[in-house]
């Protein structure tokens, strides 16, 4: 798990590490600029070469040293008026120590610098022109190699709207420098205008971001990843995220409440041991005739994800059809609470996953309360959510610490419809309130383990913990949009709870293993792949 952090627990690291007297702010921003640096030979190594010789060309080689035919690279660096421009004026002076032409702008004014950016800003000057950012960008950037965006980083307090037509051509470049046809754009920190602790780009109501404002093929962040890099627009708008170690420490544990973590591979959950009841029994509700499909997904997930024993619970009227296609996974008739009631006497039964299919109408409500009363490893998914749009407090009052609710947007906005509003809110000041936010609201009120789903599923429980699984970059798994993949995660789920995960651990791995079994099957999949993916995914993470 690789925590994730906000600007101000950021701002924190850096400031106790320059009290202590272990570094100062001037050394901690060479070391991002060397950072931003590194990280761009790293990456396109090819940018090591002159432009036109391509003969063996390192990158320290200063301009005395190019070939009569070679033709330096070109740089622009865009720089802003708080420490992010400070990386920016580093960047641009190790560039030029590498050969490199560079052209540098400059927004807000030079004598407003923080004092570390001031010192930079002044060391590029004593040999080099700093221009105010203007349209003049977009000529500068014609035939450059690279445009470095240091406008604005983890400081981000307001929208960055002016020189649209600048944003607007960065935009362009790091779509056209895939093709090699603009320079590739390098953000410092966050694309400039994009909320470090949300993703979200502020000041853009109704319009869409990702058509004018500054997109980044690669960012370089320093020390930890930020949490705007992986929620909501952020997580498209950086391109790719690299995290360069500038010598700072963690003085705190991770994992504690108030800090965010991105989910890695589990390594836990093996099922070497046991007969079949010590890996639980997973009971699933399934939806009357036609519309039974969904409850089997879920079941078929929570048996390959390594419950014991897995049950179809089933009105009468979907016997047959539910019969027809289980083989593995067990079936019982269920009419009803008070049948849900007897079956639940049977303790070895100890997760319940309802909502996949089940329908809309009383008695849903009325089997939601009778699981719940049960106290014991619970699912609550689909319609076992949509049921309580009229009257969510019913349902937070139910639910226990022993259950996951895992909502989609619709979802979440149906039992959090405040908070939606809040999320879905323009967003004009930074920090934006963040997906993580909401998750961690909803799952106090709540109180259970929220799971809100998206390519950026964030999972939170009521004591504040919370994850985010990403499905960007390399995890990036756009066909897992199918129909009911939903429904296996909700199996994968309680699977886990069946096999005595906590509800935080099993809605974590089960939906860290969702991906990887996305991206094991790869483009076509469809809702049925996913389970089938488990046992290839299992043995690829060692998991036995
Ligand atoms: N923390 C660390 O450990 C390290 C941090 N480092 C680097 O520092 C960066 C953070 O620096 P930062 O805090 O100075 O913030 P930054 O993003 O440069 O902007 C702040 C300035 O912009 C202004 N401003 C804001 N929005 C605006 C707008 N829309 N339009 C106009 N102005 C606006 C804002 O004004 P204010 O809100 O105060 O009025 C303030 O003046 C971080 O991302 C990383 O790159 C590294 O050097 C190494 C270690
Ligand atoms: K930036």
């Amino acid at each position: 798990m690789t925590e994730l952090l906000t600007a101000a627990q950021m701002q924190a690291i850096e400031q106790a590490a320059i009290a202590s007297g272990e570094v100062t702010g001037l050394e901690l921003m060479e070391r991002a600029g060397q950072g931003v640096v590194e990280a761009i030979f790293e990456e396109w190594p090819e940018l090591a070469q002159p432009v036109e010789s391509g003969r063996g060309a390192s990158p320290s080689r200063s301009p005395e040293y190019l070939g009569k035919d070679d033709a330096p690279r070109r740089a622009v660096v865009l720089c802003g008026p708080g420490n992010n421009g400070g990386d920016g004026f580093v960047v641009a002076r190790l560039l030029k120590e590498r050969g490199w032409a560079v052209e540098v702008f400059l927004y807000g004014e030079p004598e407003k610098l923080p004092p570390d950016a001031k010192v930079n800003y002044e060391r590029w000057r004593e040999s080099d022109a700093v221009r105010p950012l203007c349209e003049e960008v977009i000529d500068a950037g014609e035939d450059a190699d690279l445009a470095v965006d240091a406008v604005f980083g983890t400081g981000l307090t307001r929208p960055f709207l002016d020189h649209g037509e600048v944003q607007s051509e960065l935009n362009l470049w790091q779509a056209a420098s895939r093709r090699g046809a603009a320079p590739r754009v390098v953000a410092v920190d966050m694309p400039s205008g994009a909320c470090a602790d949300s993703g979200l780009y502020l000041g853009y109501a109704g319009e869409n971001p990702f058509d004018s404002a500054v997109m980044a093929n690669f960012t370089v962040s320093f020390h930890r990843a930020k949490l705007g890099q992986f929620l909501s627009d952020g997580a498209v708008a950086c391109g790719k995220v690299v995290v360069k170690d500038i010598g700072l420490v963690d003085r705190d544990s991770p994992a504690v409440p108030g800090e965010v973590v991105t989910l890695a591979a589990p390594s836990a959950g093996g099922k070497a041991f046991g007969h079949k009841y010590s890996h639980g029994h997973a009971l699933l509700l399934s939806g009357g005739h036609g519309r039974t499909g969904a409850a089997r997904l879920a079941a078929r997930g929570a048996l390959r994800i390594g419950a014991g024993l897995v049950t179809v619970g089933s009105p009468r009227s979907a016997m047959m059809e539910n019969a027809y296609q289980l083989t593995a996974i067990m079936l019982r008739q269920i009419d009803g609470p008070n049948e849900l009631d007897q079956l639940l006497e049977d303790r070895r039964i100890n997760a319940v996953c309802l909502g996949p299919g089940l329908g809309l109408g009383a008695e849903t409500q009325m089997l939601v309360m009778s699981v719940l009363k049960q106290e014991r490893g619970t699912v609550l998914d689909a319609d076992a959510l949509t049921q309580f749009e009229q009257n969510p407090g019913v349902l937070f009052e139910a639910l226990h610490g022993n259950c996951v609710i895992t909502p989609h947007g619709g979802e979440f906005a149906r039992l959090f419809p405040d908070l939606d509003e809040k999320l879905n809110a323009p967003a004009t000041t930074g920090p934006a309130y963040s997906k993580v936010d909401a998750t961690r609201e909803a799952a106090k009120r709540a109180g259970c383990v929220v799971l809100f789903k998206g390519p950026d599923t964030v999972i939170a429980a009521p004591n504040g913990c919370c994850s985010v699984n990403s499905a960007h970059y390399q995890r990036s798994a756009p066909w897992l949009a199918t129909a009911g993949s939903g429904d296996v995660l909700a199996g994968f789920i309680i699977g886990l709870m069946a096999r005595g995960l906590s509800p935080m651990q099993a809605a974590e791995t089960a939906a860290y293993l969702h991906v990887e079994c996305a991206l094991n099957f790869g483009p076509g999949l469809i809702a049925e792949d996913l389970p089938e993916q488990i046992p290839t995914v299992l043995r690829r993470l060692d998991i036995p």
